[in-house]
């Protein structure tokens, strides 16, 4: 963990976070939240792919392989993209609290380069909740889960209503997902929290 920015910082009175009674079972695949994310949808053709599963308590873990479409400099991963992998797995961590929270703040320390052809092994979890506060780690290994550390964030979610995304999204977008009974399902499932 690289420790964050005073932002960063879990309060006094953050709490550890409550993984919900609902949340897929650990070894479970996540799936896509969403068919046109970046990060995670399968109908974006240059986008991460990712794979996440669910893991232990209010932790996971995801894979992402590094494609030509990611490169920054020639044959390296473009550290934003890295950062896109590391803000997605952490915000797939919302499946296990079935909270809907935006990305506040998100620091990331790039350690190694990461070449194209390279399999990003990330893990993340929540680390304290604090109100609307969620407090989150990843880290992402290459040449194997237990390989070395090329990248790693502390990151702050704020939880939002749904509305939020009805409010700010485009709305041809927002029109289509509203017709499509996948994402209707996939956003009821955070609708009702404790
Ligand atoms: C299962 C689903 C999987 C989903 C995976 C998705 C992965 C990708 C996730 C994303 O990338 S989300 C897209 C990127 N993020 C955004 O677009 C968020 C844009 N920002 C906003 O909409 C608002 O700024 C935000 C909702 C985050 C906060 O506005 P609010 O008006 O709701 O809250 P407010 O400003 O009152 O702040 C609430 C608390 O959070 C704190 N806070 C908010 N933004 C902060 C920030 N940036 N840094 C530090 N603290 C922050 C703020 O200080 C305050 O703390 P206190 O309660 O202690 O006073």
């Amino acid at each position: 963990m690289s420790g964050g920015s005073a932002a960063l910082q879990p309060p006094a009175d953050a709490v550890k976070p409550v993984r919900h009674a609902d949340a897929p079972a650990p070894g479970e695949l996540l799936g896509a939240h969403y068919s046109q994310c970046f990060g995670c949808g399968g109908e974006q053709p240059h986008g991460l792919h990712l794979e996440a599963r669910a893991g232990e308590g209010v932790s996971l873990t995801a894979e992402f392989t590094v494609q030509s479409a990611h490169q920054g400099a020639p044959g390296l991963a473009h550290g934003g993209v890295l950062t896109t992998a590391l803000d997605e797995t952490l915000g797939s961590l919302n499946w296990l609290l079935r909270t809907v929270a935006v990305t506040g703040r998100l620091e990331t320390d790039f350690a190694r380069p990461v070449p194209v052809g390279t399999t990003l092994y990330l893990s993340a979890e929540v680390t304290a909740v604090a109100g609307r506060k969620i407090y989150s780690s990843a880290v992402g290994r290459i040449d194997g889960p237990d390989g070395p550390v090329a990248v790693r964030a502390d990151a702050l979610f704020i939880e939002v209503k749904v509305d939020h995304f009805i409010d700010h999204g485009r709305q041809e977008e927002i029109r289509a997902a509203m017709n499509d009974p996948d994402q209707i399902r996939r956003a009821r499932a955070f609708e009702v929290n404790p």
